[in-house]
């Protein structure tokens, strides 16, 4: 519905646009839920007595904690999942759906897999939409035109309760590559190539498209795969225009508007509408071009950290930067890697091919053709493809996939996660080197300890059967194939229990008291709402001379098969504080005093935060006692978290005022945070820097109000939108979910889905649309 008369605008301003309900709330049309992210969600709609708004737009499915094992004796999630944590994990998800009758996939059910591989496939994501999911490569879905971002828990239960989210809107970026792909040149080297341009940092604050010639040409498995890792380049969402490819993968997709119908074409001119103007105006924008990319492949443990396979392992002597030099010292002696080695010297223990970037069909057969007739290397223990859901395994054994797999040495497993991050038994050892098509290298991402190379499929093929990190293009002289590939502030509301705020009662927050003035507690009240104020916060400030801190270090993914908020302190940055032998590492400053009493950390580096959305990040952190993060910069995701736990997190870019207060930090002095007045001060009084802040943002900090009570109070304003929305775009509640309607259910409610106990196998099953 963009109107003629509206000033030249990109699609993201589009989409955007279409959903506000009110200042920053938008409507939510595709909520995705997984094991990990949710139960806290739950838990809090539970406790407020609340019910979710709209399980017609929720679809759950579990995936990170799940066995890739044989599913051939399945009965039930409590007996397959020998792990305990992970299957009270998943009961729980379990028990979630049926109380509040959403749609799931399970293990017994065909259709279960990586949640973004899932959403797509059944047509969930549809163009034009807003999809959101509590994990951060809800990105993956921009591929369709969508807006589509990762959120924490704490968005999760909102969006639950109210189908909408408060959300800023960020800068447009637009990545433009254009030219034919060079042979052996998948979309994967494209976007790795390009955060290798950009930094996991380029992004930050924006929703990045891409277009250009060589993106028009990609299948939407391959677009799939770059907006997937738009998030490891900071962007807040990726998105592409959609097109006739886009369309074409639609059709017949079973939530999708059925083909041919009168819905289908109504559809198609709305989602042929979705485009930026030509003459939109770009915040950032990066032009590539095909010419320049070759297969990539990283080195370090950042996903900025790549090189052509042709290349060699950096010298921090090339480096001056001493940020910098020492973030490359530290990934070299963590990677177990000399300055210089040619990268097709490297020797790989482990290959993995999965995760939601890379397992779906068109990479397993990529894979399949470099590995069709060869056999794995002798020193490779362990290869395995892990399909992105039940129904591209299914897909993938019609084509006699799994045997050129099995055949060559490959282990050929069930749909989920699995090694792209080892919340279930597939994990590295410590010190084993894996070639691996997932996004995320972080230290310990694939096992603590575990060394993981980010490349393409076929390139992760060619590594199995060389033994060695290994040029794919020498598989395939002539490179029969680049691809197949084708193939202002929120107006708060009236707050529950409280006189409607205006305006000028916001101004007011500056004249807030302070609560324990003059102490070095922070000024911490629980309100109605549950949200502890956050005034002013004195209190040691623990130094941290890094960059691109990612939310894997923060808390590794170990501890988020919790099911609660609390008791993850002990946890926090687990593997800088501990040895391999659970000792703690002296070098590591929360382990040295005073920092063991640290309230805030200062962090010199940028990006603080960036990688997965896990909301247990700020949970430890505050856990441990720190309830303000000072840095350059941080990642999006982690910096919405943290306002949703009553933190505050400080952004200075002046690097001469961040030194004066990580000099503070240094000498081991206390520092104050002063938000009314948006200003950090000695210990002594004098002022250090001033801060910017949202202005909302500080309404609700210094208030502790409630997200969600202040959003349900516009329920009639997101009624009203709901009504519209039907009439537009009435495919979004769904053909096939309405058509499936009981009699007596509300407009829009569609019967609780039963959790299939065992209907492996069965072509038609009980949860089929
Ligand atoms: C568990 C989830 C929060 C996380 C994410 O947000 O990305 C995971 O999928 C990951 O890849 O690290
Ligand atoms: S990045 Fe890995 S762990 Fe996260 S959703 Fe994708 S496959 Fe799962």
């Amino acid at each position: 519905m963009p109107s003629v008369d509206k000033p030249p605008s990109t699609l993201y301003d589009k989409i955007y646009a279409d959903h506000l309900i009110e200042d920053q709330t938008i409507y939510i049309d595709r909520h995705l839920v997984h094991e990990v992210t949710s139960p806290q969600a739950f838990e809090g709609l539970r406790n407020a007595g609340r019910t979710v708004r709209r399980p017609d737009c929720t679809l759950a499915t579990v995936d990170h904690n799940i066995p890739t094992s044989s599913r051939a004796n399945y009965t039930n999630a409590k007996t397959f999942i020998e792990e305990a944590d992970s299957r009270t994990q998943c009961l729980t998800l379990e028990d979630n759906v049926q109380a509040f009758g959403l749609t799931y996939f399970g293990l017994g059910d065909k259709r279960q897999g990586i949640v973004h591989v899932v959403g797509p496939e059944q047509g969930f994501t549809l163009p034009g939409t807003t999809v959101v999911c509590g994990d951060s490569h809800t990105s993956t879905h921009g591929a369709f035109g969508a807006l589509a971002f990762g959120i924490g828990t704490s968005e999760v239960e909102h969006v639950l309760a109210t189908q909408t989210l408060i959300t800023q809107k960020s800068k447009n970026m637009k990545v433009q590559v254009d030219g034919p792909l060079l042979p052996g040149v998948t979309s994967k080297d494209v976007v790795l190539h390009i955060i290798g341009k950009i930094g996991t940092a380029g992004g930050n604050g924006s929703v990045l498209e891409f277009c250009g010639s060589t993106i028009r040409a990609l299948s939407m498995e391959a677009r799939m795969s770059m907006c997937n890792m738009s998030i490891e380049g900071g962007a807040r969402a990726g998105l592409i225009a959609p097109d006739d490819i886009t369309f074409e993968y639609l059709k017949g997709k079973p939530l999708a508007p059925k083909y041919d119908s009168p819905e289908w074409h109504r559809a198609l001119k709305y989602w042929r509408s979705l485009k930026s103007d030509p003459e939109a105006k770009w915040d950032v924008e990066v032009y590539i071009e095909s010419k320049d990319i070759i297969p990539t492949i990283s080195w370090g443990t950042s996903p900025q950290d790549v090189v052509p396979i042709t290349g060699k392992v950096p010298d921090p002597k090339d480096f001056t930067d001493p940020v910098k030099k020492a973030g490359i010292v530290r990934a070299l002696e963590y990677m177990g890697l000399e300055p210089n080695t040619l990268m097709q010297d490297i020797v790989v223990d482990k290959v993995f091919i999965g995760s939601c970037t890379n397992s779906r069909i068109e990479d397993i057969r990529a894979a399949a053709k470099i590995v069709k007739g060869r056999k794995i290397a002798s020193n490779i223990m362990r290869a395995m493809v892990v399909p992105g859901s039940g129904l591209i395994k299914r897909q993938a054994e019609r084509e006699g996939l799994d045997q050129i797999f099995i055949d060559a040495g490959f282990e050929w497993r069930e749909a989920g996660c699995s090694m792209c991050l080892g919340m279930n038994p597939d994990i590295l050892a410590p010190q084993e080197r894996c070639a691996s098509t997932s996004n995320r290298n972080f230290e310990g991402r694939q096992g603590a300890g575990g060394r993981t190379h980010l490349m393409s499929p076929a390139m992760a093929a060619a590594a199995a059967i060389v033994g060695k990190l290994a040029d794919v293009r020498k598989f395939a002289p002539g490179g029969s194939e680049p691809e197949k590939e084708h193939g202002s502030p929120r107006i708060p509301v009236q707050a529950e229990h409280e006189d409607p705020v205006t305006e000028e009662d916001l101004d007011k927050i500056y004249d807030i008291p302070t609560e324990e003035a003059g102490t070095n507690a922070s000024t911490l009240t629980k309100t109605a709402g549950g949200m502890p104020k956050f005034l002013q916060l004195r209190g040691i400030a623990a130094p941290m001379p890094v960059a691109n801190v990612d939310t894997d270090a923060i808390i590794p993914k170990q501890f988020l098969k919790t099911i609660k908020r609390t008791g993850l302190g002990s946890a926090l940055f687990y593997q800088l504080r501990f040895r391999l032998d659970g000792t703690e590492n002296p070098d590591f400053v929360l382990n040295q005093e005073p920092y063991r009493k640290a309230k805030i950390l200062v962090v010199t580096g940028p990006n603080f935060g960036c990688g997965s959305s896990r909301e247990h990040a700020p949970w430890a952190l505050l856990d441990f006692g720190i309830k303000c993060i000072i840095a350059p910069s941080f990642a999006d995701i982690f910096f919405n978290n943290t306002f949703k736990n009553g933190m505050l997190p400080v952004a200075i870019e002046d690097s001469d005022a961040l030194a004066r207060i990580a000099k503070e930090a240094e000498a081991g002095k206390e520092i104050e945070i002063d938000l009314p007045n948006q200003v950090i001060r000695d210990a002594d009084g004098v002022e250090l820097a001033q801060f910017q802040i949202d202005h909302f943002r500080k309404h609700c900090l210094v208030n502790g109000l409630d997200d969600i009570g202040l959003t349900l109070q516009l329920g009639e304003k997101i009624t009203e939108f709901e009504k519209k929305r039907s009439l537009e775009w009435s495919w979004l509640d769904g053909s096939g979910y309405l058509a499936r309607r009981k009699k007596g259910d509300g407009p829009f409610r569609i019967q609780a889905v039963k959790v299939p106990s065992t209907n492996r196998g069965e072509e038609k099953e009980i949860t089929d649309w």
